[in-house]
C-alpha cells in the first residue's frame, strides 16, 4: 500500500477514535452521530431470550466489532436490524428512520447491507453475475420496462462497469466469468463483501469475516475491511478473531446472553475482567499467531491435557518450548498432522451449518 494511503487511514482512524473520547465506557453508551440506533429489542426462540438489547448506538464513520461467545445473540440482532427475521418487541433506526418490518431488500436500498457467516454466494452463476444481482433498482425488472430495452440498457452498462471496478478492487477481476462455487471460502468472503458494496451503502454489518479464511487472504481482508471506513462507510462486524478486533475497531460492544454487556475502546473492553470471564478466557492478551507457535510446540496440548486431568503442577511453564523431536509423536514432512484442512471444513467447523438457512 502506497505511505499517503497508511497516513490517510492512519487519519481516518485517528478520526474514528477521537469520535469516542467522551463516549462512557458503559452498555448502550450515547454517541456523538450514531447511524443506527436500537432500544428494547427482544427476541425469543421458545423459552429462550436470545437478544435482550435496552439500548445501544452504532457511531458514523467507525468500525465496531460486536464480539459476544458463542449463542450471545449476535447473529440474530443481526438478522433483526437488517429484515431476516423479526423481533417480539423493539424499535430501531437508521439515519433517523425506522427500519422496523422492513423486508431486506428494502434496508439494503436504504443505505444498510449484512453479509453472512456461511457465504450467500450463489455458486451457479458466475463471479460477474452474482456482482450485477447485487445491484437494486434495476429498471429491467419490471415487465413492461423489461419489453423496452431502451430504458434499462445504459443501466445495465452502469452496474456492470461498478460491478467490474470492484472487481479489481478486490482483486477478483480474473476470476470474472467463473462460477462462484469454484471460488475458496476467502475469495467467497471478498466476492460477498465486493457484491454487499453493489449498493453503494453507508453501513456495512460484516457477519465473522473471517471466518475461514486462508491466512494468506488476511491482511488483504482487513485491509479491505479499514478501506471501508476510509471511503466514509461505517462498519459493524462480527467477529471471534480477536486480532481482526484488536487490529481494525474503533469501538467494541461485548454480547453475552443476548444483553449488551460492555462497550469501549478494544484495549479497554479486552482487559474488562467481566469481559475475559465470559469470553475471552485465559488467552486473551495473546495473538493467535503466538497462540497457534505455542500449539505447534506442543506447550498448550499439554497444559491442556494437565488441566483436564487436574495436574496443575504438571502444566509447562509459558516458557516456550522445544518442538518435539521427528522421532516422537510428530509425523515428519507431509503426514496427516501437517496437512491443512481444506477452507471449507475450517468455515463450517467454524460457522456451524445452521446459520444460513434462518
Ligand atoms: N432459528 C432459531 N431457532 C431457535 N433458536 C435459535 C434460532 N436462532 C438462534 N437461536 C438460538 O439463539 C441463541 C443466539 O444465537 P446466535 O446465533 O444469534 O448467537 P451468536 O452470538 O451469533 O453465536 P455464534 O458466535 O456462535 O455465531 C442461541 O442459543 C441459538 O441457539
Amino acid at each position: 500500500m502506497p505511505d499517503d494511503n497508511v497516513s490517510s487511514l492512519t487519519a481516518k482512524r485517528e478520526a474514528a477514535v477521537a469520535a469516542f473520547a467522551d463516549v462512557p465506557r458503559e452498555p448502550g453508551a450515547k454517541k456523538p452521530d450514531p447511524i443506527l440506533v436500537a432500544d428494547d429489542v427482544k427476541r425469543n426462540f421458545g423459552g429462550l431470550l436470545a437478544v435482550d438489547v435496552d439500548h445501544v448506538e452504532i457511531q458514523r464513520g467507525s468500525i465496531t466489532a460486536l464480539i459476544g461467545p458463542n449463542g450471545a445473540g449476535k447473529t440474530t440482532f443481526f438478522n433483526l436490524l437488517t429484515g431476516f427475521d423479526r423481533p417480539n418487541s423493539g424499535s430501531w433506526s437508521f439515519n433517523g428512520r425506522s427500519l422496523h418490518g422492513t423486508p431486506p431488500f428494502k434496508v439494503a436500498r436504504a443505505g444498510m447491507v449484512r453479509t453472512f457467516q456461511l457465504t450467500k454466494a450463489l455458486s451457479k452463476l458466475t463471479v460477474i453475475e452474482n456482482m450485477r444481482l447485487g445491484a437494486t433498482r434495476q429498471r429491467g425488472e419490471s415487465f413492461w420496462r423489461a419489453m423496452l430495452p431502451f430504458t434499462w440498457r445504459s443501466q445495465e452498462k452502469d452496474i456492470t462497469e461498478r460491478a467490474e471496478d470492484l472487481l479489481a478492487r478486490f482483486k477478483l477481476d480474473t476470476k470474472r466469468d467463473d462460477f462462484a462455487g469454484s471460488l475458496s471460502g476467502g475469495q467467497r468472503k471478498l466476492l460477498e463483501m465486493a457484491r454487499a458494496l453493489m449498493v453503494e451503502p453507508e453501513l456495512v454489518m460484516l457477519d465473522e469475516p473471517m471466518a475461514g479464511v486462508n491466512p494468506a487472504l488476511t491482511q488483504s481482508l482487513l485491509e479491505h475491511v479499514s478501506n471501508l471506513r476510509e471511503q466514509g462507510m461505517t462498519v459493524l462486524f462480527v467477529e471471534h478473531d480477536m486480532d481482526m478486533v484488536r487490529d481494525i475497531a474503533d469501538w467494541v460492544v461485548v454480547m453475552g446472553q443476548g444483553k449488551i454487556l460492555s462497550e469501549g475502546p478494544p484495549e479497554t473492553v479486552m482487559s474488562d475482567p467481566r469481559v475475559i470471564d465470559a469470553y475471552l478466557g485465559a488467552h486473551h492478551d495473546q495473538s493467535l499467531a503466538e497462540l497457534e507457535q505455542e500449539f505447534e510446540s506442543g506447550a498448550l496440548t499439554a497444559a491442556a491435557e494437565a488441566e483436564l486431568s487436574g495436574d496443575v503442577a504438571a502444566a509447562p511453564s509459558s516458557e516456550p518450548q522445544a518442538p518435539p523431536s521427528p522421532t516422537e509423536d510428530a509425523p515428519i514432512d507431509g503426514g496427516p498432522a501437517d496437512e491443512k484442512p481444506a477452507e471449507e471444513t475450517v468455515a463450517a467447523e467454524r460457522t456451524g451449518d445452521t446459520k444460513d438457512g434462518r
